[in-house]
């Protein structure tokens, strides 16, 4: 059985009116398991916030909580300044798109994006014209009478977040809204949504594992992990400066070395990374693959570090490989990248630098 507590905060009626969603101390549990363990979080009026994290980090959980599906609220989620505990699911305004669509299979296409133009009350002609353009922002473009039964996952997936879109809620809720679609489509869709979010000022919460996703639609991101958050900044500054080990190794960084700042540039065994503005010291540099370039030795690029060729795989637009660095203290292994024209064999020595744009500093 699910518990669910709350450690209500006494903010002032005031301050809350125009802010958006906030969570506070909010603590979920599932018999023995706690699935979230005291968040505070909150996703200002009009800003997008993305809330990533590996798979059984407490994502649904948070969101189904902020909808109203896990049950008696008591006090620490808000909207608005509203407290939310006791206010029911259809109550909230809150529009959502879960990962499984929900689509009414009695209706075809246009009459679910329809749904939430009828709520409001907009009249035929004009619903009619919503719809086709809703249709066409997600790629479903002439799909209004197909019958719901008929389309692909992902098709109904994009159904979904236009019949949520349609009834322009104070709060759009998004569970990996775009996971069941190709690259390509995933891609043009979150940049367009982004685009729509912003234009209609809409506050939402976007649930994802995919960085791309996370990255493009938010203004804010919180990283969550067993239940707890371990970070939430604007999206530049946790890609430049994750808090930890954790937080970089999730946002893609595989190599972690001891460095130290002077005068805003950091430098470590690989080389240098600039960092004006930050205090001199130690400092831990996270590297991304895309951190780490790899020439062949032949190409004499540098007198830095070397390293052999272990293995490599072909990207669709470079070539990673994973060299082994008995030079660097510390480190077996680092992952690299390469230009497809100078691709080494396995066992040949290749010599690595470092690319500012691939890597983080910790804890800063
Ligand atoms: N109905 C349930 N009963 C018991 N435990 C649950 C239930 N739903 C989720 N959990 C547990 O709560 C924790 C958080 O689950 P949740 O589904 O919120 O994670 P998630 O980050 O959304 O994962 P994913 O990315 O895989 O969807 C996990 O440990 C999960 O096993």
């Amino acid at each position: 059985m699910r518990t669910f507590e709350v450690h209500d905060a006494a903010v002032p009626e005031v301050r809350q009116r125009d802010e958006g969603l906030r969570l506070e101390g909010v603590t979920v549990r599932y018999g023995s398991t706690t699935a979230l363990s005291g968040i505070d979080l909150s996703a200002p009026s009009g800003e997008v916030l993305a809330v990533l994290g590996p798979s059984g980090g407490g994502k649904s959980t948070l969101l189904r909580t902020v909808a109203g599906l896990e049950g008696s609220s008591r006090g620490s989620v808000r909207f608005g300044g509203q407290d939310l505990s006791g206010v029911p699911v259809h109550r909230r305004g809150f529009g959502m798109v879960f990962q499984d669509g929900q689509l009414f299979g009695h209706r075809d296409v246009a009459g679910n994006v329809e749904f939430g133009l009828r709520m409001r009350s907009v009249g035929r002609r004009e619903r009619r014209r919503e719809v086709a353009r809703l249709l066409e922002l997600v790629g479903l473009a002439g799909y209004q009478r197909r019958k719901v039964g008929e389309l692909s996952g992902g098709q109904a997936q994009r159904v979904a977040l236009a019949r949520a879109l349609a009834a322009r809620p104070r709060l759009l809720l998004l569970d990996e809204p775009l996971s069941g679609l190709d690259r390509m489509l995933r891609e043009r869709l979150a940049v367009d949504l982004a685009e729509l979010l912003s234009d209609s000022a809409t506050t939402a919460v976007v649930v994802t594992h995919d960085l791309d996703e996370a990255f493009t639609l938010a203004d804010r991101v919180a990283v969550l992990s067993e239940g707890r958050v371990l970070q939430e900044e604007r999206p530049r500054r946790l890609w430049t400066r994750p808090a930890d080990e954790e937080v970089a190794g999730f946002l893609g960084c595989t190599t972690f070395l001891r460095g130290r700042i002077e005068d805003g540039i950091a430098s470590c065994p690989l080389g240098s990374v600039p960092c004006p503005g930050e205090h001199a010291g130690e400092v831990l540099l996270g590297l991304r693959a895309t951190g780490v370039r790899a020439h062949r030795s032949g190409t004499e690029r540098n007198r830095g570090a070397r390293g052999e060729v272990v293995r490599r795989s072909h990207r669709h637009d470079h070539v990673r490989l994973t060299v082994a660095v008995p030079e660097l203290a510390g480190v077996d292994r680092l992952e690299a990248v390469v230009a497809d024209t100078e691709v080494p064999e396995p066992g040949e020595e290749v010599a690595l630098e470092i690319d500012p744009a691939g890597t983080a500093l910790l804890g800063r």
